[in-house]
């Protein structure tokens, strides 16, 4: 299998870390680019191919993005794509706290990688799920809501977790399972 070229478009630290681990060993060449993209409101996968659009016109070339959506069960999926902003307002105790009127904690993490080849071209998405609940904040706080995510069959949450741990069971390992095996097939790419 040949060796593919990605340009990853995110402002995500983080999240570039995580897909470097996992795609490593992969026949992938990562190169990243931070852009701040604008992000539509609408469902996981209209945002997810927005950003991709977006970023494949402004590199003039292919790209690839990631949406990360948080949506609890008893919120009928919300916050969903919105997470950032809910986080950034109400931090962990306040996602605790929105669910207290809830039994049902359940929530899903939700991955969406997004390739565009091209300016104007159609663009593919790679979904990962993982579920889990929301737990009182446990664990370094350095990665979003890590700390609040229990994912299910495990004792720690993703923050209190190896990262090698959290890399063979997340959302984003799960997409981009997704992608390397789009991207092992020729004629994709
Ligand atoms: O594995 C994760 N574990 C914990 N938190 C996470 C994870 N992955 C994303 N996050 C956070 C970052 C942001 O607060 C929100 C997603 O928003 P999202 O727009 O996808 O990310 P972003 O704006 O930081 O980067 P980007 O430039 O790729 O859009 O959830
Ligand atoms: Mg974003």
């Amino acid at each position: 299998m040949s060796t593919r070229t990605l340009t990853f478009v995110t402002g995500n630290a983080n999240k570039l870390r995580e897909v470097q681990q996992i795609l490593s060993g992969a026949p992938i060449i990562l190169t990243s680019h931070k852009l701040d993209l604008p992000e539509l409101q609408g469902t996981t996968h209209e945002i997810a191919t927005s950003k991709a659009r977006e970023a494949s016109r402004i590199l003039n070339g292919p790209a690839l993005t990631e949406d990360t959506a948080l949506s609890f069960t008893s919120l009928n999926g919300l916050p969903g794509p919105y997470i950032k902003w809910f986080l950034d307002s109400v931090g962990h105790e306040g996602l605790n706290k929105m669910l207290v009127g809830f039994d049902d904690k359940s929530a899903t993490a939700i991955c969406t990688f997004a390739y565009c080849p091209g300016p104007g071209k159609e663009v593919v998405l790679f979904e990962g799920r993982t579920e889990g609940r929301i737990v009182s904040a446990r664990g370094p706080k350095d990665f979003g809501w890590d700390p609040i995510f229990l994912p299910d069959g495990f004792a720690e949450t993703y923050a209190e977790m190896a990262k090698e741990t959290k890399n063979t069971i997340s959302h984003r390992y799960r997409a981009l399972e997704k992608l390397k095996t789009f991207l092992a097939d020729e004629k994709n790419f």
